[in-house]
């Protein structure tokens, strides 16, 4: 049976701005998450407490997170990769952080410069710092599905890093198609060896829609009963560390998919094809979304 409620988190902010090479003002983004949350979005991944030198799109973080007009029931979060990064963001006063680690210590390597081990070493005080100041610690598993450089990934990988997660308390356990290589059967397999150490409302799916295969991933993770995913605003995204990775999937994509379902969201397509609309004039070209490009197109007549 599948979920009669999903809750999407909107990670445009974050996931879909990082990597964008001309710098993006803060006024935009706190624009953007002002945006979605009058679109209905509860969840908004606003931005990373990063270095600096890596990410340089994030070095904006404070400004962001200290612009928004916050509206009660929106979850603000972001994402923290060690200590020195939850210091910074503890004072910006998210609802959630957000530790990531990977799959592959290859990728690990590559994008937080440090092996698997040595990552969860990282990110258990900062879970522990978390909890004391009262916030929920979500968990994502990059390159769950597939490597840039290490190629497949197995499910046993995958439930290492789900087992290594658990063991330091993270609340939440996010399962991410970092290169968009998955299929259904296939993320079936790394979803259900994440509920078999999380329940079911604490486990997601992040998909990148690289190969075409976002919504039919999401439709194979709906089927098992997941109800929480992310998705960036007019399908903005890539990441840095991933060579090729085009965005996540559009977040008009799956809400048009969970309509058509009669999958209550609380979130208006018109007003979310604003937002993106909004985004994409600002980056100067089209949403990278089918449902907003339909619709804009409609609108135009
Ligand atoms: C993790 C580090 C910081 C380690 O980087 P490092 O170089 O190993 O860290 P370090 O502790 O040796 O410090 C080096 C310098 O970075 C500074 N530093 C250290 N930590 C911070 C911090 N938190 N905030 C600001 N500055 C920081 C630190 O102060 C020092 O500054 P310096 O003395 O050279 O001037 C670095 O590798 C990094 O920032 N990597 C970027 C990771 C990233 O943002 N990746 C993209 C997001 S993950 C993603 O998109 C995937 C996901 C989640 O969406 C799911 C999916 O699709 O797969």
């Amino acid at each position: 049976m599948l979920p009669d409620h999903v809750t999407l988190v909107d990670v445009g902010p974050r996931d879909g701005l990082q990597n964008e090479k001309e710098p993006v003002s803060a006024a935009h983004k706190i624009e953007l998450v002002h945006r979605l949350q009058a679109a209905g979005l509860r969840e908004i991944e606003v931005t990373s407490f990063v270095s600096p030198k890596w990410v340089p799109q994030m070095a904006d973080n404070r400004e962001v997170m200290d612009g928004i007009e916050r509206r009660p029931g929106v979850r603000y979060s972001v994402l923290t990769p060690n200590l020195k990064g939850l210091d910074a963001a503890l004072a910006t006063r998210p609802d959630e952080i957000v530790v990531f680690g990977a799959a592959t210590e290859a990728f690990s390597q590559r994008n937080i410069n440090c092996s698997i081990a040595e990552s969860f070493e990282r990110f258990r005080p900062v879970v522990e710092t978390a909890h004391a100041n009262g916030i929920k610690v979500r968990g994502a598993i990059s390159c769950a599905l597939g490597c840039p450089y290490q190629g497949e990934v197995s499910a046993d990988e995958v439930e290492r890093v789900v087992r290594l997660m658990k063991d330091i308390g993270v609340d939440h356990c996010g399962v991410a198609d970092t290169i968009g290589v998955g299929t259904p059967r296939k993320v079936q397999a790394a979803m259900e060896r994440a509920l078999r150490h999380y329940p079911i409302a604490e486990v997601s799916g992040h998909f990148h829609d690289t190969y075409g295969q976002a919504l039919v991933n999401i439709h194979a993770c709906l089927q098992m009963g997941i109800a929480i995913f992310d998705a960036s605003v007019a399908g903005l995204g890539g990441c840095p560390y991933a060579k090729g990775a085009t965005g996540n999937v559009a977040t008009e994509d799956v809400l048009f998919l969970l309509n058509g379902l009669g999958i209550e969201t609380g979130i208006d397509l018109d007003r979310l094809v604003d937002a993106a609309a909004f985004i994409s004039g600002v980056l100067g070209r089209k949403p990278v979304s089918r449902t907003g490009n339909a619709l804009l197109a409609k609108r135009a007549g």
